[in-house]
């Protein structure tokens, strides 16, 4: 049945126009195209055929992912593609390389951080990938407390060199992507100290390897930090160790636009905050964001489709057994993941808006914005990611025993995408973040400072403590204000009431302890609540096509709908809405999953993703399963021979031992 199109009747029940979604999930026409164009590109060249990685061993695997990048960067420059044009190419590639640091934080740890001179030096050489590089921050005793950093970086006034030491086994770096084999230099993190004093953590351009050789340089040992969880997955990315035996580099390259050491060994801060040295953390978590999106989609595009193909029980008069998709239990556990993916589309775009805001503030010395950036990348990259790696695994649950296949893409896809909730900010820590935040606001409400951006509702604190929701029957959940008003007010109020209980400790720092999950839980309502304010947000945009913004409002309030009978405890414990009001809302997205039901496979059609891409069986386009099961399975390695090897050699004898025994 090949070139048959098994979801062509899912495809015709669509009530909206799928092409004019597309555009909205891209973002824009333009970007439409460029993804379009990018994505069948990579599928449709053989040398970036990725369906064998689980089969191969570590160095196999690894000199593969070599093979790609230098394979992209060529077809990069052969076809002069724009920046934007490579850095698709690259997202389609779809596997985990050195050049993932490289780009995306090396590259931006010097924008964000370099001098003029320094960007001017530095920049083109990584550009080009004359060098390559990564981000050296982690070490093997500390992560999350990056103030707690033990690597040294000492200013020696007689050579004006920095000599930078690990002085402990806990101060090796640990963990930086791209450091183990591959990357030339680095961005070392280290506490900056002069004349004996110590200035705290600063980052520092480093060479590690020979641009001749790619020998470590005198005094670096550097290495690998062996296997990671899943096979294939991750393992195509060398995360590494790298400690300093005294390794000497000029005094120019410290990154010095937050703060410098002059040629007398003066530390001199300037005008910018000591926060942003964080700078790059705070770009890379954005974009995680927006990537989240991209990875629930995935996996909710594998599900849908493969929950339209599958059939079990139902079957009555001749007619086919039921496509589990009708289910109400597939349906309830599915559809607010589609949701989820859309919601976290819109927000991350809202997020990417609000950073190139900051940039742009920044560069004009106004840092009036910076903590509302850091709580809102903070909180959002830690929601985003914690609810995408459970998806993911919903999603491969929802496939039944497929799912747990690796040709179903989702066990890849998991493990790739699981250590998100880790990097780049534990994401428990993350949250404490945005309580501080949120405290701190509150604590200033009383000072006449109005809060602004996504805690303004804080402002009207006073009147959220006594709103009580006016909803009546089901369909008043539909109105955005009746949405917004229940999750502000569920916010406020569990953020206030950490607040009181925190006014009850003489001391702040043991009360914050002690009401770590509190603050974690309040971080986490005020987080959910900006998913869902953006969402709302959106949908006053002119978006056009026939039935599309009919269909996103429905995938808005699934959204809201759904958290709010997840957390219905917060909701009803804070006395926001009623038990009433509570089953109501279940009652309407009940309907509103009937009302998604038809425009499903629309929906995740509008993801555009090639087969390549998705890498999966169960979510072909075509939806032509089970022949490419029966196939796949064929091709394993452990079928080549009938008998396999090792029966010989220790079943056969096994075997025969037991029949003798049974003969005796
Ligand atoms: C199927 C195949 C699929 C294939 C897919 C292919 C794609 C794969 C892609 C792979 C890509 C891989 C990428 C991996 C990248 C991982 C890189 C890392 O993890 S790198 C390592 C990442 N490591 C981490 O993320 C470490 C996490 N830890 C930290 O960030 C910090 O230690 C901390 C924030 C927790 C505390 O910091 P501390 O200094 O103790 O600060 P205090 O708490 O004392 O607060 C003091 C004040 O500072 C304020 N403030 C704080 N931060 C910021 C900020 N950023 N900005 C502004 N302000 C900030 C704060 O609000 C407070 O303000 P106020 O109240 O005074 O007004
Ligand atoms: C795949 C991968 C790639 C990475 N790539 C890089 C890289 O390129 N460069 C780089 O520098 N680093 C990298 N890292 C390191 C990463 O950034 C850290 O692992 C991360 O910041 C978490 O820190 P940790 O490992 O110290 O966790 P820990 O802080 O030790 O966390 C352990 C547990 O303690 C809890 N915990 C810690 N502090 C607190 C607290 N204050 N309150 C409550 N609970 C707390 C956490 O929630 C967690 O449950 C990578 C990590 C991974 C897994």
């Amino acid at each position: 049945m090949e070139g048959v199109d098994h979801l062509a009747f899912e495809r015709n029940k669509a009530q909206f126009d799928v092409d004019a979604m597309k555009i909205v999930w891209a973002g824009s026409s333009h970007a439409l195209e460029v993804s379009d164009r990018m994505s069948r590109l990579v599928a449709s060249d053989p040398a970036f055929r990725k369906d064998n990685r689980a089969m191969l061993g570590r160095k196999e695997l690894f000199k593969n992912t070599l093979r790609k990048a230098a394979y992209a960067l060529k077809r990069i420059i052969e076809l002069r593609l724009s920046e934007e044009e490579a850095s698709m190419l690259r997202s389609f590639v779809d596997e985990p390389a050195f050049t993932d640091l490289h780009w995306g934080m090396f590259v931006p740890a010097i924008k964000g951080q370099g001098t003029e001179e320094q960007l001017k030096k530095w920049l083109p050489l990584a550009q080009k990938m004359q060098i390559i590089g990564c981000y050296a921050q982690t070490e093997l005793g500390h992560g999350s407390n990056v103030q707690g950093l033990e690597t040294t970086v000492t200013f020696d006034p007689k050579t004006d060199e920095f000599v930078i030491h690990s002085p402990t086994l806990t101060s090796s770096k640990w963990w930086p992507g791209g450091l183990g084999k591959i990357s030339t230099h680095a961005v070392v993190y280290g506490r900056l100290i002069t004349d004996g004093q110590d200035h705290g953590v600063h980052g520092f351009i480093v060479q590690l390897r020979s641009l001749d050789d790619h020998l470590p340089l005198p005094g670096i040992t550097v290495g690998d930090i062996g296997m990671k969880f899943g096979n294939g997955a991750y393992n195509t990315m060398d995360n590494g160790v790298l400690r300093f035996d005294h390794v000497r580099i000029p005094r120019d390259q410290m990154l010095m636009r937050v703060s410098r050491v002059t040629r007398e060994g003066k530390y001199v801060q300037s005008n910018v905050p000591r926060q942003l040295v964080y700078g790059t953390m705070v770009y890379v978590r954005q974009t995680i964001v927006s990537d989240a999106s991209t990875a629930l989609s995935r996996a909710v595009c594998i599900a849908t489709r493969y929950s339209a193909v599958r059939r079990q029980f139902g079957a009555t008069g001749g007619n086919p057994e039921s496509q589990v998709i009708d289910y109400k239990t597939q349906q309830a556990r599915l559809f607010p993941l589609l949701a989820s993916a859309y919601a976290f589309r819109f927000v991350g775009e809202w997020l990417k808006w609000l950073y190139t805001d900051v940039m742009t503030r920044l560069q004009a010395n106004d840092f009036s914005t910076l903590p509302e950036a850091h709580a809102c990348t903070a909180g959002l990259k830690s929601l985003t990611t914690s609810a995408t790696s459970d998806g993911i695994e919903e999603c491969r649950k929802l496939c039944g025993g497929h799912g747990y296949l690796c040709s179903s893409g989702l066990p890849e896809l998991f493990a790739v995408y699981v250590p998100t909730c880790t990097y780049e900010g534990d994401n428990i820590v993350l949250l404490l973040q945005v309580a501080r935040h949120l405290m701190k606001t509150i604590s200033q409400l009383g000072s006449g400072k109005k809060p602004v951006g996504t805690v303004a509702y804080m402002g009207r604190v006073e009147q959220l403590m006594e709103s009580r929701s006016d909803v009546q029957k089901a369909e008043d959940w539909l109105n955005p204000s009746a949405v917004l008003g229940a999750f502000e007010a569920r916010a406020a109020r569990k953020s206030v009431a950490c607040a009181k209980n925190l006014s009850k400790f003489s001391n702040p720092e043991e009360g914050f302890l002690e009401l770590s999950n509190d603050l974690v839980e309040a971080a986490r309502a005020h987080c959910q609540l900006i998913v869902v304010s953006k969402f709302i947000d959106k949908l006053q945009q002119d978006i056009p096509g026939k039935g599309v913004k009919q269909l996103l409002e429905v995938l808005c309030s699934i959204y809201a709908l759904f958290h709010l009978h997840k957390h219905l405890g917060d909701f009803l414990s804070t006395g926001c809405i009623t038990s009433k009001q509570g089953s109501l809302a279940n009652d309407q997205l009940r309907s509103l999953y009937s009302q998604v039901r038809p425009n499903a496979i629309g929906l995740v059609d509008a993801f555009n993703y090639t087969d390549h891409y998705l890498s999966s069986i169960l979510g072909r386009y075509d939806g032509n399963v089970y022949p490419k099961l029966y196939e796949e399975a064929w091709k394993d390695p452990l079928n080549d021979s009938v008998i396999p090897d090792g029966f010989q050699e220790y079943i056969r004898p096994m075997l025969k031992q037991q029949l003798r025994n049974a003969r005796l």
